[in-house]
C-alpha cells in the first residue's frame, strides 16, 4: 500500500536528509525508510569533466513511489546526473545502482521522458508506433507485433489519454499531445524509475498541468520512483517529496520546505538570495547573473503582487 503524501513527506523529513556539499557532507547518509524498495541508489557519486567538478560525494537513495525534483541553474550537472543514472555517463568516482545492481545502458527498468521538442514534419511514425517502441525496445522493426503487445500498447495509450490520436502521424500532433505520447512511451515497459528531463519546458500552463498529472498518476499506478529535472518547481510542487538542488558546485537534498529557503540557497550561491512563497508558489530572487535561471519565477511573484 502506498503511504500518503503527508506521511511520505514525514518520512523524508525524519530521514534528516538535508545536507551535502562539494565539501563532502553526504546528502542521504542515514536512510531509515526501510519498508519500501530502494529503486535508485547513488553512493559517494562524483562527476567531474576534467578539472571541473559538477557534484561530489552525492548520496541519494530513492524509494519506490518517491518523487524527487532536481533543481538548479544551467550547467550544474542535472542532465549529466540523468545520463549517469541511464548508464550513459561514467561517474568519476562512486556508484549508481538501480534495484541493487550497477546501472547499465539500455535498462528496461528505466523510463525516460526527454525535453519537449517538436518532432519534425514528415516523420512517418504514428503515436502508436512510438509507444510500441517503448514496449518492444530493441526488437523494433519486427514485421509482426504480438497481440498481447498490441493490447498493452492500447491500454498505455488510453492511460495517457491519447486514444483519439493513436493512429495519427506524431509530427502532426500539438506539443502537448506529443508529450503525452512520450510519457506513454516511457511508461510502456512498466519501469521502476521514471527519469524526466524538463518534460514541461515549452508547454503552456494547461499542458504543464496535464503532463505533470499524467506522470504523477503513472507514478502512483506503477509505484514508480520519479526523478524530475526542472527549472521551475512550481508546476510540480504539490507532488514533490524531496528536492535535490545543485548550485555553485554544492548540493542540498531535503523536502521543498527544507531546501527552498533563503539561507540555504544564499549559502549555495554564495550571495544573498531571497526565497518567497506566494499563493502556494515558490520564487527565487537574486540568483547571480550568468546562472541563467529563475527570471521566470520573478514573473510569478510579480503576478502575485499585482492581485
Ligand atoms: N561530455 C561532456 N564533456 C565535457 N563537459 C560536459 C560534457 N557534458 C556536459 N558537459 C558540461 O557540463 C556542464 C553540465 O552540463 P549539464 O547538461 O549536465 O547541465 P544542466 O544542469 O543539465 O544544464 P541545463 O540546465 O542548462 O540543461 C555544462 O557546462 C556542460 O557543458
Amino acid at each position: 500500500m502506498r503511504t500518503s503524501t503527508t506521511s511520505r513527506r514525514h518520512l523524508a523529513e525524519s530521514r534528516g536528509a538535508l545536507g551535502g556539499a562539494a565539501s563532502g557532507v553526504p546528502g542521504d547518509a542515514h536512510p531509515t525508510n526501510v519498508d519500501k524498495r530502494t529503486v535508485l541508489s547513488l553512493r559517494s557519486a562524483t562527476l567531474a569533466y576534467g578539472d571541473r567538478v559538477l557534484w561530489k560525494n552525492l548520496n541519494l537513495q530513492v524509494k519506490a513511489g518517491e518523487f524527487i525534483a532536481v533543481l538548479g541553474p544551467n550547467g550544474t550537472g542535472k542532465t549529466s546526473l540523468l545520463r549517469a543514472i541511464l548508464g550513459q555517463q561514467r561517474l568519476t568516482s562512486g556508484t549508481v545502482e538501480l534495484l541493487g545492481e550497477p546501472v547499465r545502458h539500455g535498462s528496461r527498468s528505466i523510463g525516460y521522458i526527454p525535453q519537449q521538442k517538436l518532432i519534425e514534419q514528415g516523420t512517418p511514425l504514428r503515436a502508436k508506433d512510438l509507444v510500441t517502441l517503448g514496449v518492444t525496445g530493441h526488437r523494433w522493426g519486427l514485421p509482426f507485433t504480438p497481440k498481447a503487445v498490441r493490447q498493452h500498447v492500447d491500454e498505455v495509450i488510453a492511460s495517457v489519454g491519447a486514444t483519439a490520436f493513436a493512429n495519427v502521424p506524431i509530427a502532426t500532433l500539438s506539443g502537448g499531445e506529443q508529450q503525452r505520447i512520450r510519457v506513454g512511451q516511457a511508461i510502456a515497459s512498466n519501469p521502476a524509475l521514471l527519469l524526466c528531463d524538463e518534460p514541461l519546458s515549452s508547454l503552456d500552463l494547461n499542458h504543464q498541468r496535464v503532463v505533470s498529472d499524467l506522470i504523477d498518476d503513472r507514478r502512483k499506478a506503477l509505484d514508480a520512483a520519479v526523478v524530475f529535472v526542472t527549472h521551475d518547481v512550481n508546476p510540480i510542487l504539490d507532488k514533490v517529496d524531496r528536492v535535490l538542488y545543485l548550485a555553485g558546485g554544492r548540493f542540498r537534498i531535503g523536502t521543498p520546505d527544507e531546501v527552498l529557503r533563503s539561507e540555504v540557497l544564499s549559502y549555495m550561491y554564495g550571495t544573498p538570495i531571497e526565497v518567497i512563497r506566494t499563493r502556494g508558489r515558490v520564487a527565487v530572487l537574486g540568483a547571480p547573473e550568468g546562472y541563467g535561471v529563475h527570471n521566470h519565477l520573478e514573473h510569478h511573484v510579480d503576478e502575485g503582487r499585482r492581485h
